[in-house]
Parts: structure tokens; sequence; C-alpha cells
């Protein structure tokens, strides 16, 4: 026990490097690329530490070139989903009882090996592995990830700082102790830096445990376990087992000491999760803490006072950035038909500028969607509004599969603002637009309202700054990160705590104080310094 009171260092965001042709950073990247491309790496189990090669593999392979195999990762089966649920509960109460400063130290020091030692290498598998380009892979493996990680330490001192008053006589304390049990995080393939953030906010706060990449992801992903090793995590503390979601979820929910999940990643996943969570709920000793953040439908809503220029840079970066693979991207617009003529124009003009290809082409702002199976999903909406009475293609449409998957950025006019594509998440470059007469304003935000079962993002573009305020109040319960005069996407930690409600999860804010306290259970503690003597009350003589 530390006989002071630590400062834990202020958190700052990592600066994002822009890697201009000819800078340091695009040269380390390059050479990184380039090393990765060349040979094959070998991803393991990793419990308890130790590296176990189950024999159960699968190609990892790049998105824009599917023929080129990246490694190989070995699946965990049911003997190494049980080793590290027994890993994570035997590291359990040595970790929960060292310092917290010392566990603080940690995850600082993995920010910063990320940050100075790892960068490129961990953007380079995030390029290669989920098919982002420089700039997205920065903005994600990089700086989200340490950022996550330095203000989730602060986010942690601030509620540890916060305790209860003491009148005269006694000394009150609150204790907040990690949940009893292990912590099961499932994570995406779509952000490095939310694969990172799962396992490692409940382990800072004293909890262990047991982590399902995505198979799609777990190139970079073991990178982030391997960085943790080398930052001083100890053995047990998070356990890494690539898998099948479905058997790992079976085997965990019917553990007795289930205590939480973190889950980031769909919709119909994390209620089917929940379910079986509940179907198991006299299982075990506590009430699980349930953490999900989950899909999305967001919009770009235009006033007819809005900047066009503003407006069309709000929705190509919106809706096309990483492929529209973000939770948050523009996926439905609403144009007033006074706007729409010179919103058609640039959008034509400048989606036809972009181009569309492997990540290697530093200059290629898309690249492929993560998989056959996203693709045929994207390539099924597409065909269908191709054939819809309801919709028409307005813009690219083209795909194409045979080397990678690459899918153009598309827009559909829907002709009823319920078509299929303004109503469900579809997690490709797709953007669907809805025209509404000028007059018919206040119906239009009724139609946004109610048209989508989520409410994760939003954008509204508007000059006059009475309709800003309406458009806030009137909007309120349709996303849970609204933004005005900019794209839906890109939340910053530490300056845009993330996430949504109604079917877009439980909105526990990822990267803030709000996230971090669902790990702990609270004890509250009351010394009474001298302690009464007598039961009767002075009344009674
Ligand atoms: N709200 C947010 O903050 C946020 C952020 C990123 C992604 N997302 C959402 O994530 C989705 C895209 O990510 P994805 O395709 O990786 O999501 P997904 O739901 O397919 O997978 C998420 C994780 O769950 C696992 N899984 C899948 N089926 C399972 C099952 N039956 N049992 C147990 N585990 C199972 C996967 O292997 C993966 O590790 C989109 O819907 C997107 O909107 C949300
Ligand atoms: N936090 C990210 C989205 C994460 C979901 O995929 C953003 O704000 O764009």
């Amino acid at each position: 026990m530390a006989n002071s009171i630590f400062t834990i260092p202020q958190p700052y965001n990592e600066p994002v490097k822009m890697y201009a042709p000819g800078s340091p950073e695009r040269g380390a990247l390059s050479a990184e690329l380039g090393r990765q491309m060349a040979g094959q790496v070998e991803i393991p189990v990793i419990v308890n530490g130790e590296e176990i090669k189950t024999g159960d593999v699968r190609d990892v392979v790049c998105p824009h070139d599917h023929g080129h195999v990246l490694g190989k990762v070995h699946m965990a089966g049911e003997k190494e989903i049980k080793a590290a649920v027994d890993a994570a509960l035997s590291a359990k109460a040595a970790w929960e009882t060292m310092d917290w400063q010392e566990r603080a130290a940690v995850f600082l020091k993995t920010a910063d090996l990320i940050s100075q030692k790892y960068s490129a290498k961990i953007n380079a598998a995030t390029m290669l592995g989920q098919s982002k380009n420089a700039f997205q892979a920065e903005i994600d493996a990089t700086c989200e990830l340490v950022d996550f990680l330095r203000f989730n330490v602060t986010y942690m001192e601030e509620i540890y700082a916060n305790q209860p008053f003491s009148e005269k006589g006694v000394y009150n304390r609150l204790e907040y102790c990690p949940l009893e049990g292990f912590v099961f995080a499932l994570t995406p393939f779509n952000f490095t830096a939310i694969a990172g953030n799962l396992p490692t906010s409940p382990a800072m706060m004293g909890n262990t445990v047991v982590w399902k990449p995505s198979t799609t992801a777990v190139l970079s992903n073991y990178y982030v376990m391997q960085i943790l090793k080398e930052a001083g995590l100890p053995p047990g503390v998070i356990n890494f087992i690539p898998g099948y979601g479905s058997q790992t979820g079976d085997i965990l929910f019917t553990h007795k000491y289930f205590a939480g999940m973190h889950f980031t990643g769909s919709t119909a996943v994390f209620q089917n999760l929940w379910k079986k969570a509940a179907e198991n709920i006299e299982t075990y000793i506590s009430y699980p803490r349930i953490v999900g953040e989950t899909g999305g439908k967001d919009y770009i809503f235009a006033h007819a006072s809005a900047d066009v220029d503003a407006l069309v840079t709000g929705i190509i970066r919106g809706a096309f950035e990483f492929q529209g693979q973000k939770c948050s991207a523009c996926s439905r617009l609403y144009v007033p038909a006074s706007l729409w003529p010179a919103v058609q124009d640039q959008l034509k003009e400048k989606i036809a500028e972009i181009k569309v290809g492997p990540v290697t082409d530093f200059t290629n702002f898309v690249n492929a969607v993560i998989d056959e199976k996203s693709f045929d999903n994207i390539d099924a909406y597409i065909s269908r509004a191709q054939e819809s009475s309801d919709a028409e293609v307005i813009i690219g449409g083209q795909r194409d599969k045979s080397k990678g998957y690459f899918v153009h950025p598309t827009v559909i006019q829907a002709k009823t603002p319920d078509y299929e594509s303004m109503v469900e998440e579809i997690f490709g470059p797709v953007l669907t637009v809805y025209i509404y007469e000028d007059k018919d304003f206040d119906a239009t935000l009724d139609i946004l309202d109610n048209t989508s079962p989520y409410a994760l993002t939003g954008a509204v573009f508007a000059m006059d700054r009475e309709v800003i305020n309406a458009l806030m109040a009137r909007l309120t319960h349709t996303a849970g990160n609204f933004y005005i005069n900019d794209k839906p996407t890109g939340a910053v930690v530490g300056q845009q705590p993330f996430g949504g409600a109604r079917k877009s999860g439980t909105n526990d804010k990822a990267g803030s104080y709000l996230n971090l306290i669902r790990w702990a259970s609270s004890r509250t503690i009351k010394e009474t310094l001298v302690p009464p003597v007598n039961y009767a009350y002075p009344f009674m003589g």
C-alpha cells in the first residue's frame, strides 16, 4: 500500500499523424506494411499468459485481397474457454488487491507503448486485416485506443475520489470493488480501439476478463494483447480466446461467476446474448452487469438554411469513411426539396472523384468491406433498390468481390420514407436519401424519429439558430451522440463520450466515467469513532 496520494498524469488526446508523402510516419508505416505482408503470423489462444495452439485454425486474410493470407488463428474450444474462466478467477485476488495506481501504470504504459513503439505495427495490422486506410487506422488503432487507456485511468481516479460526507463522530467511506466473478468482453471487427477498450476498462477497475475478439479483427487484436503483456499486465487478468461466438457464450453464460458482459456489436447478437444471460439468472451469484453498444441507423437532417458545402462534406465523410462500417456512419439523409438540386450535383461530382481500392495505395479513400458475408448483404440491398419501384440507385452501385470485397460509394433515393434502406442497418458504403417538401419540415422530423428503432448518432445542418434549437429539443431521443453542422462520426474520447439508446445499446458511453462505473460494485463503510454505550434515548430519563 502506498503511503501517498499519487496524482495520475493529466490525460491528453493523442495527436493524429497525417501520413503525408515523404513524412517519417509514412515511411515507417510503409515498411511495416511490407513486413506484415511478407510473412504469416500464427495467432494463439492466450490463457493465463500461456500461448495455446489448438490446431483448429482459420486463415486471416486481407479483405481487399482475400487470396492474401496474413496468418492463421487458433480457435479456442470448450477446454480453452473453461481454462480462460479458471485463469480469470485465479488471477482475481492478486489483481483486485493491487494498488489501483499500480494497475493504472500498466494501462498508461500500454498507451505510451502504442503511441511510441507500436503505432506502425498496430496501424498496419488494422489496415491489412480490417481494410482501413492509413488515416482511418491511425485515428482508430493508435489514437482512439491510446485515448481510451489514458482517459479511462483519469475517470477511474475521479470515481475513486467520489466519497460521501461524514458527519461529526463518523468516518464514512465508499469503496469501488470490482465485480464478484469474471467479465466477458465480446468485441466487434470494426474498431481496434473498441476491441482494446472492452477488456481493459473492466480490468482497470480491478476485474479479470475473458475476451473473445472478432475473428475478422484478430490480427490487430492479438498485437493489443502482446502490448498489454509487455506493459506488465499479469497473466490471467485478460484471457484472449478467439473462437466461435455462440460456443463461447453458451459456456460462459452458464457459469456461476459470470459477473458482467462488455459487448459491442450488432443489435441482434446483443439481444440474443442478453436472453441467454436472463435464462440463466438463477445460476449466478450476482445480477450480471450488461453493457452493450450496438447498431445504428444514423441520420443527417438538413434544413433549408444549411451550408451546402459543409453539408456535402459531412455526408461524404459520415457515410463513406471506412466504407460506412462505423456504427455511427450516416446511412439515412433528409434534404429539403429547395436544397436537393445543389446537394445532388455536389454529391455526384465529389463521389465520382473518390478512389476505391486496396489500403496499400494511400490515395484510395474507400477500401474493402470486411468479408464475403458483409459484401453479399450489401449487394442484396443494392440489387433490391435497383429493382424496386420505391427506390432508385442514383449514384454508384458498382461492386465486385473477385479479388477483394469492394463496394463503391452508393446513394439510393427512397421514394417512401420507410423504404427498407431508410430503416435497417446495412453496414456498408450505402446512403439512402429522402427528399422532403420544405413545408413538411415538422412532419419530416416525426418521420425521422419514428422510422428506425435505433438512436445512436445523428447530425443536423442548419445556419438558422432558432431552427438548431428547435431540432435539438425535438430530436432528444433520436441519438445518443448529436452533432450540429458536423458529420455524425468521429467521436473523440474525453470530448464526445460515445453511445446510443433505444436499440443502439445501453448508452453507457464508452470512454467516460459512466462506463467505468458499471464495472464496480460499491461497498459503503461507516465507522463510528466513539460508539454509544446506552441503547435508551435521553428522553427516557
Ligand atoms: N454502438 C457502438 O458503439 C458500436 C461500435 C462498433 C460497432 N457497433 C456495431 O457492431 C456491428 C458490427 O460489428 P460485428 O459485425 O463485429 O458485430 P457482431 O454482432 O457480428 O459481432 C460482435 C462480436 O460478437 C460475436 N458473436 C457473434 N455472434 C455471436 C453469438 N451468437 N454468440 C456469442 N458471440 C457472438 C462476434 O464473434 C464478435 O466477437 C454493427 O451492428 C455496428 O453498428 C456498434
Ligand atoms: N466512435 C466511433 C464509432 C464507433 C462505432 O463503430 C465514431 O464516433 O465514429
